[in-house]
């Protein structure tokens, strides 16, 4: 994650028999993925990750075993009171897929005034993100390490989020693959009825083909529309990476698409 270009391509997973915690996600099976896919020869939902197995150094296992109990939510079948878990009304902005958490712990950093919630199923990731909230003294950022849809159908309420952050997601490029993606219309719906009136979904990717499957989507969705015309410029909120600014360098695109929940007149 965030490592280098190829690094995007082979996604990351929770380490299945890694020591931080038991991966809170081994649930039955769902009828349909949100994803709107099964893989029928399995009989299992399909997946935006894989499980394997992945080194947690020392460090991150410590920060995990000692913060988690204090900024890690459980996975519930219940819709969560996100104003009771963060002690406070504020706006409350969801993220999917955090991997290292280094862009999580900023934005948190940069907006006190706002709550935000991050889902990772990696292990590693989830610790790193741990030792950056204690080294930080962060506040307002709580992590779920769970299947992001799963929480979204169950665990988060309708209309209750302010925003929604999904920053370079896995880009599953083999056409065959292509099925894990994230961005498909059943989640983007799923999400889309998850937002307040005017809260706003935003994506980032460096894979084309997957921007474009981003805008195609997210324009489709009856709920949403477009902030800009087409891709947004880049946010101030939205920190660059160390792998950004690295691929910037080269050459290589990267492409913001952030759509806002419309307002629905009801009068008509
Ligand atoms: C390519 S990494 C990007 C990480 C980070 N957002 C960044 O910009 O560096 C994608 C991350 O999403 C996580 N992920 C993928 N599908 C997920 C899901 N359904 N629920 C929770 N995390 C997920 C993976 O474990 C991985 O760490």
């Amino acid at each position: 994650m965030g490592g280098a270009r190829n690094d995007r391509g082979a996604p990351d997973g929770a380490a299945g028999g890694v020591r931080a915690g038991e991966p809170q996600e081994a649930r039955a099976p769902q009828a349909q993925d949100d994803r709107g896919e099964r893989d029928t020869a399995r009989h299992r939902p399909i997946r935006s990750f894989v499980l394997r197995q992945g080194r947690v150094s020392n460090a991150q296992q410590r920060y995990y075993d000692e913060m988690m109990p204090k900024v890690g939510i459980p996975y519930a079948d219940a819709p969560l009171d996100l104003d009771a878990v963060f002690g406070r009304t504020a706006p409350k902005i969801l993220e999917i897929g955090f991997g290292m958490g280094e862009t999580s712990a900023a934005i948190a950093a940069a907006h006190p005034e706002n709550d935000y919630l991050g889902i990772e199923v990696h292990a590693p990731g989830v610790g790193s993100l741990c030792k950056l909230i204690a080294e930080k003294g962060l506040t307002n950022l709580r992590i779920i390490r769970h299947d992001a849809v799963e929480i979204l159908r169950t665990m988060i309420a309708p209309a209750s989020l302010a925003g929604v952050h999904i920053f370079f997601p896995d880009p599953w490029p083999k056409v065959r693959h292509h099925k894990r993606r994230l961005i498909q219309p059943p989640l983007v719906a799923l999400l889309a009825g998850r937002l307040q009136t005017g809260g706003y979904l935003h994506c980032a990717t460096d894979w084309e083909d997957y921007a474009m499957q981003m805008l195609a989507v997210l324009s489709a969705e009856p709920l949403l529309e477009n902030t800009a015309d087409g891709y947004a410029p880049r946010p101030d909120y939205r920190p660059l990476t160390k792998f950004e600014q690295r691929g910037l360098r080269l050459g290589h695109g990267v492409w913001d698409v952030i759509f806002r929940r419309k307002v629905i007149d009801t009068q008509t």
